[in-house]
């Protein structure tokens, strides 16, 4: 194989996202199955031997793909050279916390992170914010790296958008396949909007096709903005391998592209569209191409949108106060 290996960096490697993640990465479903790839883990000093573990694991499944593993605590080394970054690792949300509770502990690790990927990541640096609060704590990344293109730092709303598909192909008896043009607005928390107004099902409306205004309210927004917590009660952990797979998705489409016709869902930096204040990482329609995204441009928004897409933009700006007053931006 003569391509050269692309550097990507987890954070986080040894916890439960990272262990149903590295595999998938490893195998060529982060970038494609001819894209050799060297994995930087990064862990805290206690997740350094588990990370080992896995490593052993990686070496063990012999992925042809796969040309390297390095592992450290030090986010100096971690990002050197990283062309991709998973910014897994985070204190996760456990039963009866908000996300919001989250922002303290967490802003700590994102920001020494966002300096580290300043000063040592590759010139085409790709970040993907998976560690909650996800949106807030892209922004504290993001922040601490102004040398660095904003528009590389994005937050995992695909988990979001994929649960919403999956809910609306169950009401309607589509296939998964033929939910296209979905939209998740805001925060990856309970506030999300996920719109259907625009989507479709089989070509056609997808509002109009559920023609249920009190199970869009009532039944399936809910549904899908507190499934995490549903999860959680569940599980008595936080989803694991279907936040790994919608990572893999994010950055998938990101680098590879949107299929034509369709679009998808990521937390990004506004440039003001849509009424969401500029800078705010916000959950938008967004296509990809040749590795850029770009804002899905001219969708009408009723009334039922606005009110649910400013109410989640409103947490995001009491997020982004709260660590601005907390000194992480
Ligand atoms: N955006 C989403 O859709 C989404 C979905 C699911 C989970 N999450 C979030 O992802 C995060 C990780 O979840 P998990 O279940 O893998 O948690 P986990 O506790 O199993 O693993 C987290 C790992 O991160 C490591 N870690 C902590 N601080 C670190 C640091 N400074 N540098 C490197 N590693 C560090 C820990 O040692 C641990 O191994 C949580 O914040 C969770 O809430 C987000
Ligand atoms: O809800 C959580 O805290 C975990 C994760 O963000 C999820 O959406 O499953």
């Amino acid at each position: 194989m003569t391509r050269t290996p692309v550097n990507v960096t987890v954070t986080g490697a040894a916890g439960q996202i990272g262990y149903a993640l590295l595999f998938r990465i490893a195998s060529g479903h982060l970038l494609g199955a001819d894209v050799p790839v060297k994995l930087r883990l990064l862990e805290i000093p206690q997740g350094l031997k588990a990370a080992e573990g896995t490593a052993m694991e990686l070496d063990d499944c012999a992925f042809p793909l796969l040309q390297g593993i390095d592992i450290t605590d030090d986010p100096n080394v971690a990002f050197e050279g990283a062309n991709v970054a998973l910014l897994v690792g985070a204190r996760p949300r456990t039963k009866g916390m908000e996300r919001g509770d989250l922002l303290s502990a967490n802003g700590g690790i994102f920001k020494p992170q966002g300096k580290a990927i300043n000063d040592h990541a590759a010139d085409d640096i790709k970040v993907l914010v998976v560690g909650n609060p996800a949106n807030t704590n892209a922004l504290i990344a993001q922040a601490a790296a102004p040398d660095v293109p904003a528009e590389r730092f994005t937050a995992m709303t695909r988990l979001d958008h994929n649960r919403a598909i999956s809910q609306l192909a169950a009401k309607t008896g589509a296939a998964v396949s033929d939910i296209k043009r979905l939209t998740i607005w805001g925060n990856h928390s309970a506030t999300q909007y996920p719109d259907i107004f625009h989507a479709e099902v089989a070509g056609k409306n997808a509002a109009e096709v559920v023609n249920d205004q009190a199970w869009l309210a009532d039944t399936f927004i809910p549904t899908v903005a507190k499934r995490g917590a549903a999860i959680i009660e569940a599980r008595g952990a936080s989803s694991a391998a279907s936040a790994a797979n919608a990572a893999i998705d994010h950055v998938h489409t990101w680098v590879n592209g949107t299929a034509e016709g369709d679009w998808t869902s990521m937390g990004i930096p506004s440039d003001g569209s849509y009424g969401v204040p500029e800078g705010l990482i916000s959950s938008f329609p967004v296509t990809c191409k040749d590795g850029k995204y770009e804002i899905v441009q001219g969708l009408d928004i009723n009334e039922f949108s606005r009110t649910r897409i400013d109410a989640s933009v409103k947490e995001l700006e009491e997020e982004r106060d709260a660590v601005r007053g907390l000194g992480l931006i």
